[in-house]
């Protein structure tokens, strides 16, 4: 089920034109044209009844990913924005002129401009009831001071413009951007076709679509530009390319259309089904799983981090060197040739095998390290708040926000790789570690989960769970599926969890609130302005002193440590001298309970 965000200015609408303006998300562009006559005559339909423009910002699938009402050039978009300096930005925006002229306007230009959109139309109706548009591009060249040269079509009669190829239009425009970032930047980018496959009988928690925009993303992320795709509806992938031949030759046509310099599929390919592709495409060829792991590396930070990448690099790779060697495994590599592996990887099997046996060995070690620091903390009795959710959902920025501390956060897929530990003191005077975690995606290769044990150790010893949810996505209930899939895998989804919604500052639907909360026990706030940060605080406090049990203790003389430990935590009720030791009724919280186990007169 999709959910619908309207952004922008939505007073005294009628509910039943709110929901018209919903169903907009269900509207499919092909990827060859500008619109589709269905999508104009209901924008423009709306557009009179509410007097108002619209704008809808279309993806390269041609699914609709935001719709906003009002003046559109003031509609922050999450997604929009981020991809600079890498071309086109994958998006196109399409919206109405209430009045009969459909010209596009200065600030038209100059937001095509500033985000670099595929296309910026404006469809307009005349008095007739004629549809007339314009269509402002990017034309690839840049003026003496850099501003970007753009060409306008029309106005023009609808049709018209629908017969434009804008799939080529924008791959030539595409390519020509590519060629000055390259020239400018001296740094040739890579650019690279997306290929997927639908299967038919799989119950997939993400349609292909999303997935596909997620490997999108994925790519963006690693740094390359993404200049098309392909997906092919199949019952199962091919055995020896995947995808079927014809689509295949597909593929190859379009790598010479297009200068495309690699090909990423979104499912793990078989060592065998890579080697067959490479050399039928002549391009590299590279698979899920080795793009994260491209990100990973380019990514973590702390040298466990560093030494389980490099393991999973070696132990994906090695599988795949087959006859080849060499060879293939530079062509199979990632973007770029980088990371912690990198070098390694043009090792020979055995000593690769070498490597991988020190690397363990040496991961071991650490994993022991890390324990003893556990023991510390539980004698510490410190209880551990780990932050887990899908990647992007703001958990580094909720960790910044809360303790004020600069860890490190970005609007690009996996920004956090290794554990983040805060320490943070509550209002009741209760210590709390606040953990940062990796984001979880749907389709996290199975091969590298436990190359990331070291986060997910940390979810298994946490006290409790904020399951950090963006309530902007569309997709965030396939989101929270996919978390609560690992929480399984490492079983602990029974761990109390508390939902926090955050960027609610981008939600405008206030009906949409009330249904993030309506099965969930949860909190709405958000990371950058700060809303509910006290809420989730309380939260957090009620939660542990809710988790406190009443004591009557005798402690022995000598043991004033344990006392001190009582009164730090704001624990003692009363206490009392006597000759033979201090009585004392505490309220002790659960995760000390051990420490003072030997010493309970009556539990209440
Ligand atoms: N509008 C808005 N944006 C937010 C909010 N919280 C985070 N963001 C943005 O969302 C993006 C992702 O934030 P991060 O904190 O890096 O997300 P994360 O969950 O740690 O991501 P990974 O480490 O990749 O799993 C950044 O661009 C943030 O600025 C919020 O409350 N409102
Ligand atoms: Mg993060």
């Amino acid at each position: 089920m999709k959910k619908s965000i309207l952004y922008g200015d939505l007073t005294n609408l009628k509910t039943s034109l709110v929901q018209r303006l919903e169903q907009i998300y269900t509207y499919l562009v092909p990827r060859e044209q500008f619109s589709t006559p269905e999508l104009d005559e209901e924008l423009l339909d709306l557009t009179q009844q509410i007097g108002r423009e619209i704008a809808v910002y279309l993806n390269g699938n041609g699914r609709v990913m935001a719709v906003s009402i009002g003046d559109y050039a003031t509609v922050d978009l999450p997604e929009v924005g981020t991809r600079r300096l890498q071309g086109l930005s994958g998006i196109r925006c399409l919206h109405t002129h209430p009045g009969g002229d459909s010209t596009l306007s200065e600030p038209d230009i100059s937001s095509l401009r500033r985000l670099s959109f595929d296309f910026m139309g404006a469809i307009s109706k005349t008095d007739k009831g004629e549809i007339f548009g314009t269509v402002g591009f990017l034309t690839g060249d840049f003026q003496e001071d850099g501003t970007p040269d753009v060409t306008v079509v029309g106005p023009c009669r609808e049709r018209d413009l629908l017969r434009i190829d804008m799939k080529r239009l924008l791959a030539s425009i595409q390519k020509k951007l590519l060629k000055h970032i390259e020239r400018r930047t001296g740094k040739k980018k890579e650019t690279a076709l997306l290929a997927g496959v639908e299967i038919e009988s799989h119950a997939a928690v993400l349609s292909i679509e999303d997935s596909m925009a997620e490997l999108q993303r994925l790519a963006d992320t690693a740094g390359a530009a993404v200049i098309g795709m392909c997906i092919q509806r199949r019952g199962k992938p091919d055995a020896a390319f995947f995808l079927g031949r014809g689509k295949v030759e597909e593929l190859s046509l379009a790598i010479q259309q297009t200068g495309a310099t690699m090909v990423i599929f979104d499912d793990e390919l078989t060592p065998s089904q890579q080697r067959n592709l490479t050399l039928a495409l002549g391009s590299k060829v590279i698979d899920r799983t080795a793009l994260i792991l491209d990100i990973f590396a380019q990514r973590a930070r702390t040298k466990e981090g560093k030494l389980q990448v490099e393991l999973a690099q070696l132990r994906y790779h090695l599988p795949r060197l087959g006859g080849q060697g060499l060879f293939m495994s530079r062509l199979g590599g990632g973007i770029g040739a980088r990371g912690p592996g990198e070098s390694k990887l043009e090792l020979d099997r055995r000593r690769i095998r070498k490597r991988i046996h020190v690397l363990e060995t040496q991961i071991q070690t650490i994993s022991k390290h890390r324990c003893l620091h556990r023991e510390q903390r539980k004698a510490a009795a410190v209880p551990l708040v780990a932050m887990v959710g899908y990647t992007n959902a703001g958990k580094t920025s909720l960790l910044n926000a809360f303790t004020g501390a600069a860890a490190f956060a970005e609007d690009k897929l996996f920004a956090t790789l290794d554990p983040l530990t805060r320490r943070i003191t509550l209002k009741s005077g209760q210590d709390i570690l606040l953990t940062d975690t990796v984001g979880f995606i749907q389709k996290l290769p199975h091969t590298l989960v436990p190359a990331f044990q070291a986060t997910l150790e940390e979810v298994r010893e946490a006290d409790l769970l904020l399951h950090v949810v963006d309530a902007s996505s569309q997709q965030y209930e396939e989101q929270i599926e996919a978390v609560v899939r690992v929480l399984r895998e490492i079983q602990v989804e029974r761990k109390p969890t508390l939902y926090v919604f955050n960027k609610v500052d981008l939600c405008v639907d206030h009906l949409r609130e009330q249904m993030l909360l309506r099965d969930r026990d949860g909190i709405l706030l958000s990371a950058r302005t700060g809303e509910n940060l006290t809420t989730l605080a309380d939260r957090l406090d009620a939660f542990f002193s809710e988790r406190r049990k009443m004591l009557q203790l005798l402690l022995p003389f000598e043991k004033g440590r344990l006392l001190a430990l009582l009164h730090e935590k704001k624990a003692i009720v009363s206490q009392e001298f006597l000759a033979y030791g201090i009585r004392v009724t505490a309220n002790v919280p659960q995760n000390l309970l051990h420490l003072f186990s030997e010493y309970v007169i009556t539990d209440q």
